[in-house]
């Protein structure tokens, strides 16, 4: 029999959305919705489980799932012992301390001896005692940022986003704790086969990461400007240059970072690019 790998993906929540599309980016496909659980993909060697975040981490640690995705404030929470194995780069939040807007705040020490409500009693745990401040930890698993308007706790340590909820709920966050993004969790005793298919999973997931992280670039340029720009935009090896129908001109294509886009932009054009058009790249492989 294939061996195949057991892939544990929140059901429907803030991780559901962008775990299906990687997925779907990586050329793996599989039934999803519809109050589905299980589901074996019809073209990679996996069968997907669909569950409630919070149950990931024990799931795979005990090897009912041999990979997971979950946010790492979960998978810390949870203190399972699982490998971190990738870092997704969606669903980024932050747990953070936030106490009424109408309370004054100097530092964390103004804790002390207070109430505060958390999903989170380990990740607060740690960090108080770090900090040196003795508070009472209510734990709680839903709604917590209506904990102070109930007289439940002085503040409230939760996950924050756009810190929209905050601020409809009158809080203001007031120290960050921890920050977080889904990761690729895995059982800490893969056997050969299930590592194969977790080495070509991640080549998958790689190339659909960096082809988002870049551009692919095309620009017009007077030959004697080409050696500037090269220096600029070297690409993955180095720059197709290939000569305009003009006599003295020539186009270049490479590829750019996202991150240095804007800046990099100027100074092509600085260095005397002309017609340059920026196109998105599906995947990326080095
Ligand atoms: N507002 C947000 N923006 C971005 N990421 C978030 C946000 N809220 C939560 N997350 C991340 O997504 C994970 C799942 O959040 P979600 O709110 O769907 O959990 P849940 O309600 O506990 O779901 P479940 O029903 O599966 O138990 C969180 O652990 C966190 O890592
Ligand atoms: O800063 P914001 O952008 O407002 O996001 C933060 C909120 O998002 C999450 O809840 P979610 O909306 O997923 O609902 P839930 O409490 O049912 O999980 C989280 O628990 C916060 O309450
Ligand atoms: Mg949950």
């Amino acid at each position: 029999m294939t061996t195949l790998i057991r892939i544990a993906l929140q059901k429907s929540g803030r991780l559901s959305e962008d775990s299906y599309q990687l997925f779907k980016e990586c050329g793996i496909r599989f039934d999803y919705g519809t109050g589905k659980l299980k589901s074996v993909s019809s073209n990679f060697p996996a069968e997907f489980l669909f569950l409630r975040d919070d149950d990931i981490p024990g799931y795979v640690e005990d090897g009912v799932a041999d990979l997971g995705i979950v946010g790492e404030n979960v998978a810390v929470e949870s203190a399972r012992s699982v490998q971190t194995v990738h870092r997704l780069g969606f669903s980024k939040c932050r747990l953070s301390i936030a106490i009424p807007r109408s309370e004054s705040w100097s530092s964390i020490s103004d804790l002390h001896g207070k109430n505060i409500a958390t999903s989170y009693p380990r990740l607060l745990g740690n960090y108080l005692a770090e900090q040196g401040v003795q508070a009472n930890i209510h734990e709680i698993s839903g709604s917590v940022e209506i904990a102070p308007s109930i007289g439940l706790a002085e503040a409230v340590c939760d996950i924050v986003s756009s810190g929209s909820t905050l601020l409809s709920n009158g809080l203001k966050e007031v120290e960050t704790i921890f920050r977080s993004e889904a990761i690729l969790v895995a059982n800490n005793t893969l056997n050969d086969e299930q590592q194969v298919i977790l080495e070509k999973l991640l080549f998958r997931i790689k190339a659909v990461q960096a082809a988002k992280n870049n551009k692919y670039i095309l620009l017009n340029a007077p030959n004697n400007a080409i050696p500037d720009i090269i220096s600029l935009i070297p690409g993955m090896k180095s720059p197709t240059v290939v000569p305009l129908a003009m006599e003295g001109w020539s186009s270049v294509h490479s590829v750019i970072n996202e991150n240095d886009f804007w800046e990099n932009i100027e100074a092509i054009r600085a260095a005397g690019a002309q017609g340059i058009l920026v196109i998105p790249i599906e995947k990326m492989i080095n």
